[in-house]
């Protein structure tokens, strides 16, 4: 079996005198999705910006093989850590074109990529980007991370707040995305983590509860019920 490309070690974190996360292990695979779950407020988001290096963590991150620990986040980012988070934190007052270009940090942006995986944009390219939907700014979110080389992709919540057919068009693009990257997942929406998680890694107050095949998970009523707090899908 191949190396994760990423190896979280007894990842732990403080933030305004809580312990929020308490220890946290995991791996993620080097291609497919490996899904991050747990009910609100557990780490999940919080798990993700510690793996960024956008608040203190004390445990071990290895990304690739190398250990991420003093390496500031801009640097983690040229080597291909790519974070998409959850509020999407588009450029309300400029275009779609001109929220693509200042996410260009190579050369030869892959334009190409863009333009198959969201043709829409490629129309909308001068409309303003405050102007567009939910799930139209999730594309240009996503978009801004593909432009670059990438290694592996950290999604927050993606489909969150959308409507359930674009909740079903960002998973589509998702999928194929993670044709090409690995991808670490924060989803809430089941049926999204179905259709796309090989793995998955459940998160109860800042540790790790269950981690294995989604389809295990899934398929156990118990485990998604007392884990995620819902029935069967
Ligand atoms: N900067 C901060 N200072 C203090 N507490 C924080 C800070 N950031 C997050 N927390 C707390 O840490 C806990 C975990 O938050 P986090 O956003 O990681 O959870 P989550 O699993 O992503 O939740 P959700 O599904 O609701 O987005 C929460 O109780 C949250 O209030």
């Amino acid at each position: 079996m191949s190396s994760p490309i990423l190896q979280v070690a007894d990842l732990s974190v403080r933030l305004g005198g809580s312990h929020i996360l308490q220890g946290v292990t995991f791996d993620v695979a080097p291609t497919g999705v490996t899904a991050l779950l747990g009910r609100n407020g557990v780490g999940k988001t919080t798990t993700l910006r510690a793996i960024i290096g956008e608040v203190p963590a004390a445990g071990v991150i290895e990304f690739g093989g190398a250990v991420t620990r003093s390496r500031p986040t801009h640097k983690l980012v040229r080597d291909g850590l790519a974070y998409v988070p959850e509020d999407r934190c588009v450029f309300a007052g400029l275009t779609v074109a001109e929220n693509l270009r200042l996410a260009e940090r190579v050369p030869d942006p892959d334009y190409a990529l863009v333009h198959d995986l969201f043709p829409e944009l490629r129309q909308r390219a001068q409309q303003r980007a405050g102007t567009l939907s939910g799930g139209q700014q999730q594309m240009v979110a996503i978009a801004r991370v593909l432009l670059n080389p990438n290694r592996l992709l950290l999604v927050d919540e993606p489909t969150k707040g959308l409507a359930p057919a674009v909740v079903t068009s960002v998973a589509t693009v998702l999928g194929r995305v993670a044709e090409r990257v690995p991808v670490l997942l924060v989803e809430q929406n089941l049926a999204v983590v179905r259709k796309l998680a090989t793995d998955a890694v459940v998160l109860e107050t800042g540790r790790v509860a269950w981690r294995g095949p989604a389809t295990d998970l899934l398929a156990d009523g118990d485990a998604t019920r007392s884990l995620l707090g819902v029935g069967r899908h």
